[in-house]
């Protein structure tokens, strides 16, 4: 099908409202981060297939007629249309020598990978001959929707392997995109992946992941959103670590529990989500400072009620504090329990030295992390071809917190170091040649 490597990517999001709720059907505003995973393909040895996944330490091989024997054994235990079933899964866990109610990285990611690759090879053609490798510039497991990213690159990579969506790059173009209709079918299939890792994801997140930008999420239902200000947010990771599976369920057993105190939470949320919408679309794309105390009061009001849901923890609550001590507002982002909040920056008042400054009090002295980038390159970097650079974000070395500046759009004040997200700048899943 191709004699080049190739590349899919797919970017991490950030959600701004939601989380949790929106697993119950309520709206969720979320946005794509310049943060991405990377999936190489490259033809394989015949008759085998192989995945190297770094960030979560697997490297796998098999014979593709074992494969195609366990597809077989598995179809029987579940409709091609649904979801994963519970059979499926054990035996997929049994052949791959993962125990039962496994739920560390490398177990997740090499579930989601069988139960991807023999559930769209049984549906659109055959177990391929591939060599894939998987890393991100996303932290794994931080609330910036990795195992979506994950899923989404999958999802394209076994899709168009099994000819089900197209290889969209010609000679001469470095960069490719799907139509709609495939990036709806890789969506559903990405879906599926995250329901392997999650259990029970809303879908959001493999939303942003494919399509990229910032939208409003409903029950299935993805609407861009018309107008995204410029807005700068801090991305602030705890470090602390955490499971969204574990969050979610979480929450499900508290609102099971206590009902009748529980929903009133998740439609205060989704009131949230709407009102902040609304306030997003009515700012202009340079927005003025008045519509900041509203959008810090959401931050704020939410913050409490991911609390009462069970889904904060006291690392989240040291940011809320650190940074109200600076007349700034915090939230968690994703699942929580951990993993990274964000904090909105009110136009012109904060340079990033001064941001540096500040958040010295959270992580008691570095608070800048080395970022590492995967972007592809022809260079025969530590992971296979996709040579890992590094770049320091403001030049300062950090050990302890990792933080981003965001923007949503190319005007924004001036060159901000570290992630982009939202808007126009926000890439959506694409498709590009490795050398
Ligand atoms: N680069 C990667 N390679 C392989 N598997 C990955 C990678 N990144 C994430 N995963 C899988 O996703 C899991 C983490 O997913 P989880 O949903 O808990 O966190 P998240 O997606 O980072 O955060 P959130 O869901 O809150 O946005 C990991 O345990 C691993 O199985
Ligand atoms: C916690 C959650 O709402 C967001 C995780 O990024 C889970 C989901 O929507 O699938
Ligand atoms: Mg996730």
């Amino acid at each position: 099908m191709w004699t080049r490597e190739l590349v899919v990517s797919a970017p991490g999001k950030v959600i701004l409202h939601g989380e949790h709720a929106v697993v119950l059907g309520k709206v969720a505003l979320a946005v794509a981060l310049d943060l991405r995973t990377f999936l190489r393909l490259r033809p394989g040895a015949e008759g085998r297939l192989s995945v190297s996944l770094p960030g979560v330490g697997v490297r796998r091989s098999w014979d593709t007629p074992d494969l195609r024997a366990l597809r077989e054994r598995i179809a029987a235990d579940g409709d091609e249309s649904k979801s994963p079933s519970v059979e499926q899964l054990d035996a997929l866990r049994e052949f791959a020598g993962i125990a039962a109610g496994a739920s560390a990285p490398d177990s997740l990611a090499t579930l989601a990978f069988l139960y991807m690759c023999l559930a769209i090879s049984a549906k659109y053609g055959d177990v391929p001959s591939v060599d894939i490798v998987v890393c991100s510039e996303l932290p794994t497991g931080a609330g910036l929707g990795s195992s979506a990213a994950y899923a989404v690159c999958l999802a394209a990579a076994l899709l168009m392997l099994c000819g089900a969506i197209s290889c969209p790059l010609q000679e001469g173009e470095s960069t490719a995109r799907w139509t709609e209709e495939e990036l709806t079918l890789i969506n559903s299939w990405a879906f599926r992946g995250e329901q392997v890792i999650h259990g029970n994801p809303s879908g959001v997140d493999n939303a942003v992941g494919t399509w990229g930008g910032a939208l409003r999420y409903q029950a299935g239902k993805i609407t861009p959103l018309k107008r995204v200000p410029t807005l700068r947010i801090l991305l602030t990771n705890t470090k602390v670590p955490r499971s969204t599976k574990i969050l979610v369920a979480g929450v499900k057993e508290k609102i099971l529990k206590f009902p009748a105190i529980m929903n009133p939470v998740l439609d205060s949320i989704d009131a949230i989500s709407q009102e902040c919408q609304s306030v997003l679309e009515a700012m202009p794309a340079n927005p003025s400072a008045e519509h900041y105390p509203v959008l810090e009061e959401f931050f704020d009001i939410n913050q409490h009620h991911l609390n009462v849901l069970g889904v904060g923890h006291p690392s989240l609550d040291r940011l809320c504090q650190v940074t109200a001590s600076h007349s700034l507002h915090s939230k968690l982002t994703g699942a929580g329990g951990g993993g990274c909040g964000i904090t909105l920056l009110p136009p012109g008042q904060y340079s990033p030295l001064g941001i540096f400054l500040f958040l010295t009090a959270l992580g008691g002295g570095q608070v800048w992390e080395q970022r590492n980038h995967c972007q592809p390159c022809s260079g025969s970097g530590g992971m296979g071809g996709m040579c890992p650079s590094t770049a320091w974000h403001c030049g300062l070395q950090c050990v302890i917190q990792s933080v981003h500046l965001c923007v949503s759009a190319p005007e924004g004040t001036g060159p901000v170091p570290g992630a982009v997200f939202g808007g126009a700048m926000a890439p959506s899943l694409s498709l590009q040649w490795l050398s």
